[in-house]
């Protein structure tokens, strides 16, 4: 399976959400930086299933173990970091009739083809969105190096079905709501929203469904000039890492679609020079990203996240055994919205990727 991502930073992320332990294998880290371990645990925590309503109830820990690459005081040594996420509080049972009567949205009927059945279909395998415990881990051992660097990286939930936040005023993100948005558990700009988040939440999986929405993501400080035209801009990089998160969608930069709709004067961003004689933006539609190069302001991406497709309602599907058309009621713990869980998976996809382009411009 191609679970390995980069050619600076390699990322490889193993195993499936019942095998004993899922895990990550980073190399090209700089050796010598240290780590914060609690920092690590609250990211890890930000992400973690069975804290939250509006979430899965499987309960788990979410301890990473370090395996190699970091010294007993948190230096990374330079060789591969790897480390483990232990699996605790499987139910296999609950898939027992899955890999003959796929679920509508997951990944089972594709694979059952890919792999000939021989796919772990168990709590999703390794297409399950556990699997980004250990890109949340990767993220956040490289968002710490990238914050010696003055780079920041803080994501919220901008829309939950119709419920939506506010957007990040792109030409000016404040360094400090990055840093507080990226230690919080489901963080919103607008504090108020989330309580009506919620309540769609709740809403739908009270009427056994689903919901999607929208995480926006911001990254600040980053040099001008990195990136390339074509197939090696900043927008490909960041893009081939966020599709990895499962679940994702859609993916667009700055105004993203809704330059599609603007006139070249409203989208274009004028260029001054700030006091301190720095080339800045007026407006950032462009994301922070032009040529494919990074222009020095805000870097801002969103992220369309769709509905989680183990839903409890009754549904269609086809028993690949028979060969008959056959309705399937799904058991087990889902989460009825991805949406709040992704924010650090996604804020992670985009460390790793920062970091990757940093290394690929000489930077680190
Ligand atoms: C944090 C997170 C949690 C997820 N939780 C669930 C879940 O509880 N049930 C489910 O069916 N899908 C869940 N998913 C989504 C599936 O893993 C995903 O839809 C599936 O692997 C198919 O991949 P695709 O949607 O990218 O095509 C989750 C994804 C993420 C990122
Ligand atoms: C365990 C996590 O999420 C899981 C993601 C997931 C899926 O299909 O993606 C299905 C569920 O697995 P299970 O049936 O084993 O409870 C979720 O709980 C996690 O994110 O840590």
């Amino acid at each position: 399976m191609s679970s390995m991502w980069g050619e600076r930073i390699k990322l490889s992320v193993f195993g499936g959400s019942h095998t004993e332990a899922i895990g990550v294998t980073l190399d090209g880290l700089p050796a010598g930086e240290k780590m914060d371990w609690d920092e690590i645990l609250v990211q890890m925590a930000r992400r973690a299933p069975g804290q939250d309503p509006s979430a899965t109830r499987r309960v788990e820990k979410d301890e990473p173990h370090v395996v190699c690459g970091m010294s007993s005081d948190g230096v990374l040594t330079g060789a591969p970091l790897c480390a483990l996420i232990y699996n605790s509080d499987q139910h296999s049972k609950d898939y027992g009739n899955l890999k003959v009567t796929p679920r509508p949205g997951h990944a089972d009927y594709a694979a059952f083809v890919k792999y000939q059945g021989n796919n772990d279909i168990r709590g999703g395998g390794h297409f399950s969105g556990r699997l980004t415990a250990p890109l949340v881990f990767a993220g956040a051992v490289c968002r710490q190096i990238l914050s010696r660097h003055g780079i920041l990286i803080g994501g919220h939930v901008l829309s939950v079905g119709p419920a939506e936040d506010r957007r990040f005023n792109m030409a000016d993100i404040e360094p400090e709501i990055l840093k507080s948005l990226s230690r919080e558990y489901f963080p919103v700009l607008f504090p108020s929203i989330r309580q009506e988040m919620r309540r769609q939440i709740e809403e739908a999986r009270l009427a056994l469904d689903s919901l999607g929405g929208v995480v926006e993501c911001a990254v600040t400080g980053l040099p001008t000039g990195m990136g390339n035209p074509m197939f090696g801009g900043v927008e490909n990089l960041i893009s081939s890492i966020v599709f990895g998160v499962p679940a994702v969608k859609g993916i667009e930069f700055g105004a993203g679609f809704q330059a599609a709709r603007k006139m070249g004067h409203e989208n274009n961003d004028s260029f001054y020079y700030d006091d301190g004689g720095a080339v800045k933006t007026r407006t950032n539609n462009a994301g922070g990203i032009l040529g494919g190069i990074t222009t020095g302001m805000p870097l801002v991406f969103r992220a369309a996240v769709k509905p989680t497709p183990s839903i409890s309602r009754e549904q269609d599907t086809v028993n690949l055994e028979t060969g008959e058309n056959v309705k399937l009621v799904i058991k087990g713990r889902h989460d009825p919205c991805i949406v709040p869980r992704a924010v650090p998976a996604l804020e992670s996809a985009a460390a790793v990727a920062v970091l990757e382009l940093l290394a690929q411009n000489g930077k680190l």
